[in-house]
């Protein structure tokens, strides 16, 4: 079953089509990664998905219902979670209360502390739950983001280059924890450059290229598609 539909959609700036005519379905349970080259369209088709911008054509579906004129609130309401690429965690504050704030009046009393302790665990971050978000490293920040999103137990978990800046233990570190969330039944879209990345986590892979679909399906089919690895990922190869 679909949980995404992006059907038909474009977005032009001015006189430069960054999207143009995709169709992309993510299925319901499925870790899905869209790859592609600098300036391919990644950033602007997961910006129309989650709402940060309306499309020029097109229409955008979640559970079956269309969505394209909704904001990303609403989207998040409908139960859309959504980690941007620059961590924005509450600095100031202690770790266990940025978990807190994303949990907001979901849960009270014991089991509002069972939530953030599970969640803490499975961020490998519960010796850390009193230090403040700005001391801990890039890769435990981004992971705090990632947390913060998962406090409000969305279907789908949108991740854009969640590895950006981290070294290759917490890169794969981030790919174990999408995979045991996914692994409770969290759909994932994930955008990414990194390809030791993609081939830990992606179950189906789309690649764009200069806004348009240009392949899509497991890694290993696409990485034999000599066009697509010769031009394309060996271009995000050397990202
Ligand atoms: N807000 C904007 N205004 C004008 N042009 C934009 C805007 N956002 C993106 N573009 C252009 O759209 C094209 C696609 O950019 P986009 O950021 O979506 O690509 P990308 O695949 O995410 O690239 P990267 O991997 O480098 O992040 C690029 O030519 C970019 O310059």
């Amino acid at each position: 079953m679909s949980l995404v539909e992006v059907k038909g959609v474009s977005k032009r700036f001015g006189g430069l089509t960054a999207v143009s005519g995709v169709d992309l379905t993510v299925n319901a349970g499925e870790i899905h990664c869209l790859i592609g080259p600098n300036g391919a369209g990644k950033s602007t088709l997961f910006k129309l998905i989650v709402g940060l911008y309306p499309p020029t054509e097109g229409s955008i579906l979640f559970d079956t219902v269309d969505i394209t004129a909704e904001r990303p609130y609403a989207r998040v309401q409908r139960g859309m979670s959504i980690k941007m690429q620059a961590p924005s965690v509450f600095k100031e504050l202690p770790v266990r209360q940025n978990i807190q704030t994303a949990l907001q009046e979901r849960l009270s009393g014991s089991e509002r502390i069972a939530e953030e302790d599970r969640l803490l665990t499975l961020l490998n971050l519960a010796a850390d739950c009193d230090k403040l978000a700005g001391a801990l490293s890039h890769g435990q920040q981004q992971w705090l983001e990632i947390g913060m999103a998962l406090a409000l137990k969305p279907q789908l978990l949108l991740l854009d280059e969640p590895t950006a800046g981290m070294s290759p233990e917490e890169t794969f570190k981030t790919g174990e924890l999408i995979r045991s969330f996914n692994a409770e039944g969290m759909t994932v879209l994930v955008v990414e450059h990194d390809m030791a990345f993609v081939r830990q986590v992606a179950q189906r892979v789309t690649v764009l290229h200069l806004g348009r679909i240009f392949a899509r399906g497991t890694l290993d089919s696409i990485l034999q598609d000599e066009k697509v690895a010769e031009i394309y990922l060996g271009k995000t190869h050397a990202h």
